[in-house]
């Protein structure tokens, strides 16, 4: 069921066009992760179904109510910020039931509120004290608690986790995750965190300048993004891209040639009929498609590099590479740099050659307006 919309929303600030037709559906108890880079309206999106910014022209429509020019509090939203926004003068307790007492509930309808959040949050034995005496992942739950008091039909939050440090995320991530089951609402969330997107939504909404680029479940978008600007957005360490260019196309079969590196590879693409030779193209590795030597099964591509740079995490290792003239897309200083994602690979060193290669099935290639004309084969498990 349909439990927030979004039609047609164009949200200006004065001149500034922050907002472009933006239509979203979401169903309930969803949770769904808006990201997109800095300044692409993902704020703006939230604030707007929140009633604090007012829409310059469509619908918010949030169970089966058009709330379009309702104010917040008749929304029957609660919205949890980064910064914790408690009141330093009042306790847990107060803070977390203060929504319900504005509302006039009575205080035994507010005290149980209070009590039910409090267990769930597991910060019963906190109720009496004040914000300053808490920790920043005890403050983010008493914000978060504050929240759950007033059943609210939409949670939305805004990048609530990033004052934490990475252990407390990762210990929020899983609590914020369970208490979505728990409680089994409708959530709207907002990060800059690959790994909360990636982790945490049944859906994830990509944002860009102000309009969606695509929506879809998380692993759904990493692997068949819709154009180049969400295989390069979803993915950390991010894809590499390689300028090329088309030389010719047959029986869906690009002849696709690598810009400054001689080589010419065949790609099968999809729907690339309006793509004419000599268009160019981006091809699209991700770090951990590229394997070490010329190991990779069927290897349409391999190059030699230099290595510049390891870094050793323990369960993986990631290497910079610096691959003569092949041209990458989007590196520091017009250098071509690939990021090889390994899994726990000990014994190289910065300044070591070595070859690089990637399979054909492993590709994806974009077409001059960025679209996807070819991504990887799905892999199927043998049983
Ligand atoms: N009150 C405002 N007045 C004018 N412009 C604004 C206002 N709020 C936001 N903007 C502009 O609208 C655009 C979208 O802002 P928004 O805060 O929604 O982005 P965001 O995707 O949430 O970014 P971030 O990830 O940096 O928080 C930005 O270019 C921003 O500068």
């Amino acid at each position: 069921m349909t439990h927030v919309q979004l039609i047609d929303i164009d949200k200006y600030y004065g001149g500034y066009h922050a907002l472009r037709s933006v239509n979203l559906s979401v169903d309930k108890g969803e949770f769904i992760v808006m990201v997109g880079p800095s300044g692409c309206g993902k704020s703006t999106t939230l604030k707007t179904i929140a009633g604090l910014e007012t829409i310059s022209s469509g619908e918010i429509w949030i169970n089966g109510r058009n709330v379009t020019r309702e104010e917040p509090g008749d929304r029957g939203i609660a919205m949890v910020f980064q910064s914790y926004a408690l009141y330093p003068h009042m306790t847990v307790a107060e803070n977390m039931g203060f929504g319900l007492k504005m509302a006039k509930r009575p205080q035994a309808e507010i005290e149980a509120a209070v009590k039910r959040a409090a267990d769930i949050l597991r910060i019963s034995d906190q109720l009496d004290k004040r914000p300053k005496q808490l920790s920043g992942g005890q403050r983010q739950r008493v914000a978060i608690g504050r929240a759950i008091t007033r059943s609210p039909e939409v949670f939305l939050f805004d990048e609530p986790l990033s004052n934490l440090d990475a252990a407390l995320r990762t210990q929020m991530r899983v609590e914020l995750s369970t208490l979505h089951q728990q409680l089994g609402s409708t959530m709207i969330y907002v990060t800059h965190d690959q790994v909360e997107a990636m982790t945490m939504a049944s859906r994830i909404v990509v944002f860009n300048k102000g309009i969606i680029e695509q929506e879809g479940a998380p692993l759904n978008l990493y692997h068949n993004p819709a154009n180049q600007f969400v295989a390069g957005f979803l993915g950390a360490p991010r894809i590499n891209f390689i300028n090329a260019k088309l030389v010719s196309l047959r029986d869906g079969l690009a002849e696709v040639a690598l810009e400054g590196g001689g080589t010419t590879i065949r790609v099968p693409v999809g729907d690339a009929s309006d793509i004419r030779a000599e268009a160019s193209l981006t091809l699209g590795i991700r770090p951990e498609s590229l394997k070490i030597g010329s190991s990779a099964a069927d290897a349409a591509i391999s190059f030699d590099g230099k290595v510049r740079l390891v870094e050793q995490l323990g369960r993986e290792t990631i290497l910079y590479v610096d691959a003569g003239p092949l041209a990458t897309v989007g590196s520091e200083s017009g250098t071509c740099n690939f990021t090889v994602q390994l899994g726990n690979a000990t014994g190289f060193s910065a300044g070591e050659q070595i070859k690089l290669s990637a399979s054909t099935s492993s590709l994806y290639l974009f077409g001059p307006d960025g679209r996807t004309i070819s991504r990887p084969k799905p892999i199927i498990a043998s049983l």
